[in-house]
């Protein structure tokens, strides 16, 4: 792995990422594999509130790892609060991890079982810290809301997204994403499991309270298979490479419990 370029291939995927980032082997790493009869039923976990109803969506972007929308963070317009944490946690982006055609793709299992996909919710703590890049190298610095998708039926909003893949196929491509509220990609049930961990991509900073949800959404192969028209080359780039399998695999639970909200 030369240079500072990590990805998902042979040479360059998540088990050559601790040559570069060590905490890559550290005690709080993310994703892990959930076994719902291990994890804490904690009495004392409220539920979680997502204030989404002012947010504000910007761009849809491709960075070479997923595809990402970015809402604008400059206000507590849009937050997580509740549940685990102890302040609100202010909406930065969301963005997707998925497979190849019929294979897992999520970054957590449940009990050793993958879903098709899973989708990151990522907030910070801006009561805490100034800006997003201090608040991701922080132990309580970012709170994550993992989705598991699973294949069933279209996604009947999904298709707002997919509908936009055309426009960022490339890595470096960004294109006007307004209007997009990520409610309408929640499951009707907010449970969910929490834990601490960390980004599952380099730098891999143990900054995040994950709070993965118990319920999955549903889409159908055909607008998980939209997801595979993106490259992770630039358009520049002779390497033609699709875009999938760019989940990081389950890694060590080390010291670490998993609670369940009621
Ligand atoms: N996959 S992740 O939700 O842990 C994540 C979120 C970020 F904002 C940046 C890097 C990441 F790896
Ligand atoms: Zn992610």
């Amino acid at each position: 792995m030369t240079g500072h370029h990590w990805g998902y291939g042979k040479e360059d995927g998540p088990s050559a990422w601790h040559r570069q980032y060590p905490v890559a082997k550290g005690n709080r790493q993310s994703p892990i594999d959930i076994i719902p009869n291990e994890a804490r039923r904690d009495s004392t976990l409220g539920p979680i509130f997502l204030k989404y109803d002012q947010c504000r969506s910007l761009n849809i972007a491709n960075n070479g790892h997923s595809v990402v929308v970015e809402f604008d963070d400059s206000d507590d317009r849009s937050v997580v609060l509740g549940g685990p944490l102890d302040n609100p946690y202010r909406l930065k982006q969301f963005h997707f991890h998925w497979g190849g055609k019929g294979c897992e793709g999520s970054e957590h299992t449940v009990a050793g079982v993958g879903y098709a996909s899973e989708l990151h919710v990522v907030h910070w703590n801006a009561v805490k810290y100034k800006t997003y890049n201090d608040a991701a190298a922080a132990p309580d610095g970012l709170a994550v809301l993992g989705i598991f998708l699973e294949l069933g039926d279209d996604h009947r909003w999904l298709h707002m997204i997919t509908d936009a893949l055309y426009t960022v196929k490339f890595k470096g491509s960004a294109t006007d994403f307004k209007g997009f509220n990520p409610k309408c990609l929640l499951p009707s049930s907010l449970h969910y499991w929490t834990y601490l961990g960390s980004l599952t991509t380099p730098p891999l900073h143990e900054s995040v309270t994950w709070i993965v949800l118990k319920e999955p959404i549903v889409v159908s192969e055909k607008q998980l298979g939209m997801f595979r028209m993106l490259q992770f080359n630039g358009e520049e780039e002779d390497q033609r490479m699709r875009m999938e399998n760019n989940f990081r695999p389950p890694q060590n639970l080390k010291e670490r419990i998993v609670r369940s909200s009621n």
